[in-house]
């Protein structure tokens, strides 16, 4: 594939979040090595939302956590805003990561003895790091917690402890929110909510935030789709609707079900309609 796949996406011009070269990523060893990530270059443009989207083994988790910090990489390259993590001692890495990282589970993982205030400001306490006041007041109004704070997890809607985490992960304003399956926990109406927060995290406080998902209307909240398949990144769709995206992603299961020379192959977006 020439040159990186989100070279010339929408946001191209923009700063960069994080970036990959030639990164692969390899569990095990011999017969039954498993080639997660195969030499992936991409790159996560600052202010943006992104989804990444692919079957289940297609490496998605793997791709947040090396771009993360989570896990390390086999071969290549990865730089967390200017910083190249890679070759990074733990103690450095943790350090980065503590200060340019937010994550987002599908499981919340709420501390539940903590109050939603509690838990917002965790990660910042351990740290020993003083939030941000009024950053901290900003993303509470946005996520709409101001009459929850004093709640414990337990006395809260799923949807209500998902926007506690969210606001944990922009609390301390983070280079980078990770989300994984943020939504797979919720109830349609939550789930929308939730993705609708994640947009107002990156349109109204110029927060960046990945997203992987198996969901095309969830895709369909960000600015950009990267579609993974096999460990490698195998197409990009800029300003996505979850049918556009849902017609892909038959398009990939057709494709593999017929390799090329025996049926039709992934084709690049013509189609993809712009937001409304
Ligand atoms: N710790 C591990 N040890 C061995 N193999 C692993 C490990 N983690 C992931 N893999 C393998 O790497 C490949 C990619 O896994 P990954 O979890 O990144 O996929 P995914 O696209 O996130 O899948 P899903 O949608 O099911 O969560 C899979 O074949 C998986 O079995």
């Amino acid at each position: 594939m020439p040159g990186s796949p989100t070279d010339t996406a929408p946001g191209a011009a923009l700063p960069t979040a994080a970036r990959a070269a030639a990164l692969t990523k390899a569990f095990g060893t011999g017969e039954t090595a498993v080639l997660a990530l195969d030499s992936v270059d991409v790159r996560i443009a600052r202010g943006r939302f992104t989804a990444v989207m692919g079957p289940s083994g297609s490496g998605k988790s793997t791709l947040m956590h090396c771009l993360a910090g989570l896990d390390s990489v086999s071969s290549g390259q990865v730089w967390l805003g200017d910083t190249e993590i890679t070759g990074l001692k733990d103690q450095q890495l943790t350090r980065i990561r503590r200060d340019q990282v937010g994550f987002v589970f599908q499981s919340f993982n709420l501390l539940p003895t903590l109050t939603a205030a509690e838990n917002i400001t965790l990660p910042m306490d351990l740290a020993g790091r003083k939030p941000d006041r009024a950053w901290l007041d900003r993303v509470i109004d946005t996520l709409r917690l101001r009459d929850r704070l004093h709640h414990r997890p337990a006395q809260l809607s799923g949807g209500q402890q998902q926007r506690v985490a969210c606001a944990r992960a922009l609390a301390s304003r983070p280079e980078l929110v990770f989300a994984d399956e943020p939504t797979g926990n919720l109830d349609s109406r939550s789930g929308l909510e939730l993705l609708g927060f994640l947009r107002e995290a990156v349109d109204d406080l110029g927060q960046t935030v990945v997203m992987v998902t198996h969901d095309p209307g969830a895709a369909a909240h960000a600015d950009l789709v990267l579609f993974l398949g096999d460990g490698r990144i195998v197409d990009e769709m800029a300003a996505p609707t979850a049918e556009a995206v849902l017609q892909r992603m038959r398009l990939f299961s057709a494709a593999s079900l017929h390799p090329p020379g025996s049926g039709p192959g992934p084709v690049r977006d013509t189609g993809a309609e712009p937001r409304p």
